[in-house]
């Protein structure tokens, strides 16, 4: 196993001179050793471009890819020793699953012991020990995307294991439960994964540490949590969540914070002009209007999504959206309320960058 290192651009454009000419901008980050990653954010975002450029199938335009601090920019997939998951099955049909599993390891001359060993042990994490004297040819295309899954895990010592948006043609339920199971088995193999997704389900998931990407750049590498609390940009607020964060148009001014025509008091030290002021839908307080520091408005629609309400509220000309649990009181629509936007989840954005 591998530490990545990226220091790097990427343009399909022969003469790149504008950022929207980069499938990648900028940009400098680490994928440690034995990490398991989620590359996410959505379709054209440059995610398929950074993993290719980290297996070795595309050269960057720009810069240097390194493993373990040994240049390989413009090293192979073979010569990175990277093992590779695609969203079809690449297997072969007229082979047994376990001949499937063992191709990897034979490929790399490993003693027979050693790959039956291996082979009945990623075959009993993936639930497939009694399939593996099967045909392939006879699987569900769920099955077989597990046996490509299995002959991407199956090899001990790679580099890193890189997986490109590979529960695609996987049915939701089974879909469930691999992405739990693929959680279990980087605990076990301590492999390097990296996985490729536009599902923020299935990243947080799988994922110790998310990359978020939007337009061909890095807006944030944290831990799921992190990108919850602390989202370090507007988009990933916005784009991590059920709903989305709260994105509201304020201006901080003398010690003051201006909302509408509201004038609340500043929580903390921030930069002076307009802001962006960030709050979760969960974090989201419905007070009595005589509540201090409440900012008023009018419930607009009240949904019942079954173990949650959520209540949209049109305050201070702008739209908000409250998750409250079914034990609270839920207001109707038209009702006026208080709404508690500054506390410890409260995040500023100035030019979409986290500030305070
Ligand atoms: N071979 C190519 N030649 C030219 N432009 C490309 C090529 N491959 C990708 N692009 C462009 O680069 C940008 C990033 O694409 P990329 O496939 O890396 O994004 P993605 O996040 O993986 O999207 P998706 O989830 O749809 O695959 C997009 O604007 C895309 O159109």
């Amino acid at each position: 196993m591998s530490r990545i290192d990226l220091d790097l651009a990427h343009s399909y454009r022969p003469n790149p001179s504008q950022d929207s000419d980069y499938a990648l901008l900028p940009l400098k980050m680490s994928f440690e050793d034995g990490g398991a990653y989620a590359l996410l954010g959505p379709s054209g975002c440059g995610k398929t471009t950074m993993l290719n450029i980290m297996s070795g199938l595309l050269v960057p335009s720009h810069g240097s890819v390194c493993f373990d601090g040994r240049d390989v920019t413009r090293a192979t997939p073979q010569e990175r020793n990277i093992a590779q998951v695609f969203q079809f099955p690449v297997i072969y049909d007229t082979m047994t699953v376990a001949e499937n599993l063992a191709f990897p390891l034979k490929n790399r001359k490993v003693p027979a012991d050693q790959i039956r060993q291996r082979v009945g042990q990623i075959a009993e994490m993936l639930d497939m020990s009694h399939q593996l004297d099967m045909r392939a040819a006879g699987l569900s295309a769920d099955q077989k995307q597990k046996i490509s899954l299995g002959r991407g895990l199956v090899r001990p010592d790679v580099s890193a294991v890189l997986f490109d948006e590979p529960l695609t043609v996987i049915d939701p339920h089974l879909k469930w439960q691999l992405r739990r199971k693929l959680k279990q088995i980087h605990h076990e193999l301590k492999l390097t994964l990296i996985y490729v997704t536009h599902d923020q389900v299935e990243a947080l998931t799988f994922a110790d540490q998310v990359v978020v990407m939007t337009r061909g750049k890095v807006v944030q590498l944290g831990a799921p949590d992190a990108l919850f609390e602390r989202p370090a940009h507007t988009f990933v607020g916005h784009f991590i969540g059920s709903p989305g964060m709260n994105l509201l148009e304020v201006e901080a001014q003398n010690g003051s914070l201006r909302i509408g025509d509201r004038v609340l008091p500043v929580p903390r030290p921030l930069p002076e002009g307009p802001l962006r002021l960030g709050i979760r839908p969960e974090y989201l307080r419905l007070v009595p209007l005589s509540e201090q520091g409440c900012l008023p408005g009018t419930v607009t629609r009240v949904q019942d999504i079954g173990t949650y309400f959520l209540v949209t509220v049109d305050a201070a000309g702008q739209s908000l959206k409250a998750r409250l649990s079914n034990e609270t009181a839920i207001p109707s629509t038209g009702s006026l309320v208080g709404l508690q936007i500054l506390g410890d989840h409260t995040c500023f954005y100035q030019n979409e960058e986290l500030v305070a």
